[in-house]
């Protein structure tokens, strides 16, 4: 049977996604979070003409040089001058000061000589210099911060600028994370034969959080029907958005998710997808809790979670950018035609003098390794069916969080 295309797979599990719910946070709690709603100034900034400089403010025409000005006031930042600079006349002035009226440049203090009321001009002034003009970072009404982003510092810094204490963003998607596995023991004890220390919940719950999602640890369910499905409902009842399972996805004997998926009355979109590694992925939903269910080997639970995952959690987060972005490379070394399954090979990405970037695949891809993976800084992408390809050949690649 032909497996989905992994574009179908993620166009599954992202069909009819509607951002969370909206709140109001204030600027400390905003960083990170995704705004809700277009932001635009509540004022202009600089709302009147400010000077950039420590000096006097002064009309050109008369601030030549060696012309000395009478000082007939002073301005400070906050602190404007009630009067104007007339012919003749400065006005002493601080950064961040409002220019006053008649005057049309600032001379800084370094060009000028003071003595008791009056200034001598050492530098011609120079019409408009250090002067900010009214609304040259923002005018009333424009729209600097854009519903959909995730708000860096500097968003925060705008939005207290532009005079907005609070912010509407999106609540946090809620992904819970349901592990199986018998075999599994925690680290730092001691595994007995054939047990396996449990590592691919540390991956994707630090995965999840780096994208704004809160997250909910179920542990890790023993490989019985009723433990696995326990595990379903405890998602359910904690409000989780999200559901991930990891492990027992497969067609085993002990491969039981799918089969508690339905007793709790998943409806299946998808499972097996054209994918390697994460070939049985499978997804659904669960009243409108969604349900990613990944792989047990750690580097498909991850590559699986990288690939669907971040998209929907950003999706209900109300991100406008969703899809992680293909960056160009060129091959490090000779690749072997591919088969049906698109492939996502862990790789190093160097970067040589000319700016050139080489990705350059390690060479073992079992889906197990751990090591390669957490060495790994790309996933190059190859086509189902691609070619045999050599090295120096343009390719295409994900750059993996660091
Ligand atoms: N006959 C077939 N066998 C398998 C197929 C297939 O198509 N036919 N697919 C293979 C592929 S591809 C994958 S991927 C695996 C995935 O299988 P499961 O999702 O059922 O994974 P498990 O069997 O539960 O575990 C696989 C492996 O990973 C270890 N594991 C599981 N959970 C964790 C965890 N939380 N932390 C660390 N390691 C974990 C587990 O101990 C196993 O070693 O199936 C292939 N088989
Ligand atoms: O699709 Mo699996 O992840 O290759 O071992």
């Amino acid at each position: 049977m032909a497996l989905m295309p992994v574009s179908d797979a993620l166009a599954a599990v992202l069909a009819g996604v509607e951002p969370l719910a909206e709140q109001m946070v204030c600027l400390d709690e905003a960083y990170h979070r995704v705004l809700a709603r277009d932001v635009a100034a509540r004022r202009t900034q600089p709302p009147e003409a400010m000077s950039a400089m420590d000096g006097y403010a002064v009309r050109t025409a008369d601030a030549a040089n060696d012309s000395r000005l009478t000082v007939v006031g002073e301005v400070a930042a906050g602190r404007p001058f009630a009067g104007s600079v007339g012919p003749g006349e400065a006005v002493r002035i601080f950064t961040g000061g409002v220019v006053p009226d008649g005057a049309d440049a600032v001379v800084i203090q370094e060009d000028t000589a003071a003595d008791g009321k009056h200034v001598t001009i050492k530098e011609a002034a120079i019409f408009g210099r250090h002067i900010r003009p009214a609304g040259v970072d923002f005018r009333e009404g424009d729209v600097l911060l854009r519903k959909g982003i995730r708000l860096t510092e500097r968003d925060l810094a705008l939005a207290a600028g532009m005079n907005h204490p609070h912010l509407a963003i999106i609540r946090r998607p809620r992904v819970a994370v349901l592990a199986t596995g018998d075999e599994l023991v925690m680290p730092g004890t001691t595994p007995g034969r054939g047990q396996i220390v449990y590592s691919n919940g540390y991956a994707l719950h630090a995965l999840a959080r780096s994208e704004g999602a809160e997250t909910i640890d179920l542990g890790i369910a023993a490989d019985t029907l009723e433990a696995t499905s326990a595990g379903i409902r405890r998602a359910r009842e904690s409000g989780a958005d999200i559901l991930i399972t990891t492990g027992g996805a497969s067609v085993g004997d002990h491969d039981l998710v799918q089969q508690a998926l339905k007793g709790e009355g998943i409806a299946m979109a998808f499972w097996k997808i054209a994918i390697r590694p994460g070939k049985p992925m499978m997804h659904g939903r669960i009243g409108a809790m969604r349900v990613i269910g990944l792989p047990g080997n750690p580097v498909s639970s991850y590559v699986c979670a990288f690939l669907f995952m971040v998209p929907l959690i950003r999706a209900l987060s109300g991100r406008s950018a969703i899809h992680h972005r293909r960056e160009r490379a060129v091959l490090g070394r000779d690749l072997a035609a591919n088969d049906q399954r698109e492939d996502y090979l862990r790789a190093r990405l160097e970067e040589r003098d000319d700016g050139t970037r080489v990705a350059l695949p390690v060479s073992h891809q079992d889906s197990s390794l751990l090591a390669n993976l957490a060495a790994a800084q790309v996933l190059l992408v190859r086509a189902p069916f691609a070619p045999k390809a050599e090295a120096g050949t343009p390719c295409e690649v994900l750059r993996l969080p660091v």
